[in-house]
């Protein structure tokens, strides 16, 4: 898995005249990898994952999975939003194989697929129940299973943990941690949180806002078997206050 995003342009008409989202952005993520975007807020960064999921379109610049130009939604790039998107009048187990099922997937692999990812994300107590039953923390696990069991090439997610509770929302970075090492999936992540993507990530891409452009990539020197007690690291604080303190430098410019 390859994904490059090359001299990417994303332009908003607006009454009050055109906005630039995105500017000369330039981005590759490498299979295995799990890479997180940060930015202040208005630096464009949902833009920037709504373009690669395929959501809406670049004024000028390409992205490409493996050589192919995203042109669309497809089934090589798995979404986790912050807001729940379950669908509330399925069960859990329903929700997980649904994505399987437009794939034209037969019942009893699709059964077969969404078992195994809900007991990867530890719910299959759960199967039987329906998302108003689970927590949001819950909720967004499913998400992440649903992501998975179609077996995406990288899976793009946009603050899935901005609507949590930071306890909730510290056990679910773990957490996520986790299944990436468990699966060997590929992250493309989007966060205003500097210490959830110093956590997380292998690399960081810093934005600058109005326009978007990229400021600084950041290579994360912590070990890949971290844990949550890496927080209390003065390692962590340093790569963390970095990141601090290069977002403040660039509001203080614009
Ligand atoms: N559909 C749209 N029409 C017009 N302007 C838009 C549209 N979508 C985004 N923008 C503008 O593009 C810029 C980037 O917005 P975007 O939501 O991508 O930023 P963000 O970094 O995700 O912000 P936040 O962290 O607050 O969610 C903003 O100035 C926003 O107003």
């Amino acid at each position: 898995m390859h994904l490059e995003i090359s001299n990417l342009h994303k332009e908003f008409s607006t009454k009050k005249g055109t906005v630039v989202a995105l500017q000369d952005i330039n981005m590759h993520v490498e299979r295995g990898e799990f890479v997180c975007v940060v930015g202040a807020s208005g630096s464009g960064k949902s833009t920037l994952l709504r373009l690669v999921a395929g959501l809406d379109f670049p004024t000028s610049g390409e992205i490409t999975v493996d050589d192919a130009i995203v042109a669309g939604p497809g089934e090589d790039r798995g979404m986790v939003f912050q807001r729940y998107t379950l669908y509330p009048w399925m069960t859990i187990q329903k929700n997980v194989e649904f994505g399987l099922k437009l794939l034209g997937i037969s019942r009893n692999k699709r059964r077969e697929e969404a078992s195994y990812y809900l007991s990867i994300v530890g719910l299959s107590d759960f199967a039987k129940s329906y998302p108003k039953e689970l927590s949001g923390g819950m909720k967004q696990r499913v998400a992440i299973a649903r992501a998975l069991a179609t077996n995406p090439k990288i899976l793009l997610m946009d603050e899935p943990f901005g609507a949590l509770d930071i306890q909730t929302k510290e056990n679910m970075q773990q957490f996520l941690l986790e299944i990436w090492r468990r699966t060997g999936c590929t992250i493309l992540m989007i966060t205003h949180d500097v210490r959830e993507a110093v956590f997380l990530s292998q690399r960081v891409y810093v934005l600058s806002a109005r326009p978007g452009t990229v400021k600084e990539e950041i290579v994360i020197e912590l070990p890949s078997d971290r844990d949550y007690q890496i927080k209390r690291q003065p390692i962590f604080h340093q790569q963390a206050d970095r990141i601090v303190d290069l977002l403040r430098s660039i509001s203080a410019t614009v």
